[in-house]
């Protein structure tokens, strides 16, 4: 029996966004297609200027398209409105960006519960999703520390741990290890290995050929198109991270970033 037609988590169709002008125009994304179905980890790379943050940032509706649509689930994220922008953010997506950006004043446990408590969650299921996560990502003994109190690594692991604590449709990851040290770096990156075979979807945007050899899939983005894609299938991630390497080496390399 042939498998069940499923629809894909995201799904971007020739997506297009100019920046500027009549007289002045960037051309950041330039007809954009692709799907990314349920359970993906995804690597969105290019050199600086491609486009990257520009399309995740239409993607999390953060920013919208010129022209052409992005369905997440089945519906055109394109098409809604202001006031229905904010409840599609809190229900289908989770957001890891290169700052944690945790709230300084609440501790990781609050952190990771506010998420639960805005997305109406029963309060009652709160502080067991909470520690069920934290200990997934290693983070259960600095559960009552403050971001001040915490390394940089945990600071992310809390971050994560809050982007999934809704189980999302989509985690959305924006160099998420750019401001840790490789050893840190190497943690976050297993993590979202164990979070993505525990089902997530990750969709993450890196210059690093190290982080993106942890995904499944890496997509190239180059002067606003997509200019090529690799996928890992049954190599090892030493092997993945070369092949890697040789496209970026090709696109005019940032070998330099690599660690
Ligand atoms: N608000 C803006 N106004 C005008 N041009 C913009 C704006 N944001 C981005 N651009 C332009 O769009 C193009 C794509 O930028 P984007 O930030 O998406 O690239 P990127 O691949 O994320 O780069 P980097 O790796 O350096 O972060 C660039 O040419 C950039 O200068």
């Amino acid at each position: 029996m042939a498998p069940a037609h499923t629809e894909p988590v995201l799904s971007c169709q020739n997506v297009e966004k100019l920046y500027g002008s009549r007289s002045n125009v960037t051309r950041a994304l330039d007809g954009v297609s692709f799907d990314v179905d349920a359970g993906e980890y995804l690597a969105i790379m290019g050199p600086s200027g491609s486009g990257k943050t520009t399309l995740l940032n239409c993607i999390s509706t953060i920013d919208r398209p010129t022209s052409g649509h992005i369905y997440v689930d089945g519906q055109d994220i394109t098409a809604l409105r202001a006031h229905q922008l904010s409840k599609f953010r809190r229900e289908r997506l989770g957001f890891v960006f290169q700052d944690s950006n945790l709230l300084d004043t609440l501790t990781a446990r609050e952190n990771i519960a506010l998420a639960l408590t805005i997305n109406h969650a029963p309060a009652r299921d709160v502080p067991a999703r909470v520690e069920e996560v934290a200990a997934r990502l290693g983070v259960a003994e600095v559960l009552d520390k403050f971001p001040h109190e915490m390394s940089g690594g945990q600071k992310q692991r809390v971050a994560a741990a809050r982007a999934i604590v809704t189980n999302p449709s989509l985690v959305l990851a924006d160099e998420p290890t750019g401001a840790l040290d490789s050893k840190n770096s190497r943690r976050l990156l297993e993590s979202f290995e164990t979070l993505n075979a525990d089902g997530a979807t990750i969709i993450m945007v890196t210059h690093d050929s190290f982080a993106a050899s942890y995904a499944r899939r890496a997509l190239f983005l180059k002067d606003g198109r997509v200019w090529n894609e690799i996928v890992r299938g049954s190599k090892t991630r030493k092997d993945f991270f070369n092949e890697i390497m040789d496209v970026v080496s090709f696109l005019g390399g940032e070998g330099a970033d690599v660690r």
